[in-house]
């Protein structure tokens, strides 16, 4: 919570947990994320003067919002934690007093949890008519959604505040979609099939526990995200470029659909490290597949001069589109970083489009819902970027209530020869 609220990543906090507590922590957290407005709203109308420290403040928090669960929210797919109140406030009150942060506010943190306990009603009431508690998402960001999205700004902001489903896409250079379907039902999994090569499980698992993990037959990714490889057509030997590549989801996808040279680039070294650990699961690393940390915008920082027949630009975006899976995100981002994010992809994507051949393909991706990082971006592409045409793409996919896929924006770009572009100066 103090590492969020630092502006930190769950996910960086998270790796860094040992392992035996790691799920239970990661389950707390996504919790209190999902519901940190109204822990919020509510702390503020007990502590008048705010926090005294932040400590005391993370604590606070994190305990009204597993005290404040509904009954109704047991419906939204994450069972809520079942703790009896008095259990919650006693063992929020001895946590206090076991760090000296926050032993002094032992008393306090009590005292503020039972008034909560008293006035529940009337504090929920007025905790609700902030917009931000409704709906489980900074203001800024309602406003956005509901600004891009007139009629269906609701069910995009209701989905995207439950978690979602686990999707596994099928590795189909070692098995395939029905051999993962019996082996899943041998041991009991409910699953549906999805899209072409995807499977949904009707509950999470843990991902150790889903047969075929050390075989690598199958990898966890979004409906959404699959998409990406069944847009590029390969072939065996073209040579391809992955510019923003880590951890690698979509440069699985792309080899197996053929045996190409593939130079997966990200500018992380130690998120690119988890390509390498993701290919070698999934047997799809080979002799063309290399590697390289490098700043996708500045070519020559990595590019060596040889154009490529298909680049992928899964650039970085503000990651809208996947707060289900990852709540925190929504606290991390800024109203600003919008622009800057969508300055930044265009300054990638101006450096890429130099290294694609005359006739490649340019795919285009985000996991963003905001059209100033999807639609507005592939506009700019198509009337700035010379000799590009936008070929048939899903465009803008959105989260919707129900809906199996995160939110994504892809647009397909061919880069036309200059002896075919039609002249249309006459
Ligand atoms: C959306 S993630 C890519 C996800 C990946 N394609 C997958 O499917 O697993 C964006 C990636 O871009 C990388 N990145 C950010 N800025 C970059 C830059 N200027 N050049 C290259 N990579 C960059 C980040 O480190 C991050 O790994």
């Amino acid at each position: 919570m103090q590492a969020v609220a630092e502006g930190y990543s769950l996910t960086e906090v998270l790796n860094a947990e040992p392992l035996p507590r790691r799920a239970a922590v990661q389950s707390l957290s996504f919790y209190v994320m999902r519901r940190l407005a109204r822990g919020r709203a509510l702390a503020d109308l007990l502590l008048e003067r705010g926090a005294p420290n932040p400590l005391m403040g993370s604590l606070l928090l994190t305990v009204l919002c597993l005290l404040s669960v509904e009954p109704a929210e047991s419906a939204d797919g994450q069972r809520p934690p079942r703790y009896e109140a008095h259990t919650l406030v006693s063992q929020a009150v001895t946590a206090a007093g076991q760090d000296k942060q926050t032993a002094a506010f032992k008393g306090l943190i009590n005292a503020c949890l039972r008034r909560y306990l008293r006035e529940r009603e009337a504090l929920m009431a007025q905790a609700y008519l902030r917009s931000d508690v409704r709906w489980g998402f900074p203001k800024w960001w309602i406003r956005r959604i509901r600004e891009a999205y007139p009629s269906q700004w609701e069910s995009i902001l209701a989905s995207a505040a439950a978690p979602g489903p686990l999707t596994l896409r099928i590795n189909t250079r070692k098995t395939d979609r029905d051999t993962v379907m019996q082996a899943l039902q041998a041991q009991h999994i409910g699953a549906t099939p999805i899209g072409q090569h995807g499977i949904v499980l009707d509950q999470a698992q843990p991902v150790g526990k889903i047969p075929g993990f050390e075989q690598g037959w199958w990898l966890v990714q979004d409906a959404g995200a699959q998409c990406a490889a069944d847009l590029l057509p390969l072939t065996d030997g073209m040579r391809v470029l992955d510019a923003c590549a880590a951890p690698g989801g979509k440069t699985a996808g792309l080899l197996m659909q053929a045996k190409v040279h593939l130079t997966a680039l990200d500018i992380d070294e130690v998120r690119l490290s988890r390509v390498t650990e993701n290919l070698l699961r999934l047997g799809l690393d080979h002799d063309g597949v290399i590697l390289k940390t490098g700043n996708a915008a500045r070519l020559p920082s990595w590019w060596d001069g040889q154009p490529f027949d298909a680049i992928l630009a899964d650039v970085p975006c503000t990651a809208s589109g996947i707060v289900r899976r990852h709540p925190d995100i929504k606290w991390l981002r800024e109203e600003q970083d919008i622009a800057d994010t969508a300055a930044l992809q265009r300054r990638i994507v101006a450096a890429l489009w130099e290294t694609l051949k005359p006739g490649g393909l340019f795919l285009y991706v985000t996991c963003s819902v905001f059209p100033q990082e999807g639609i507005e971006q592939e506009a700019w592409m198509r009337t700035t970027l010379p000799g590009a045409v936008s070929l048939p793409a899903p465009g803008q996919l959105l989260p919707g209530q129900g809906s199996e896929h995160d939110g994504f924006f892809y647009a397909l770009l061919r880069k036309q020869d200059e002896k075919q572009t039609p002249d249309t100066s006459a």
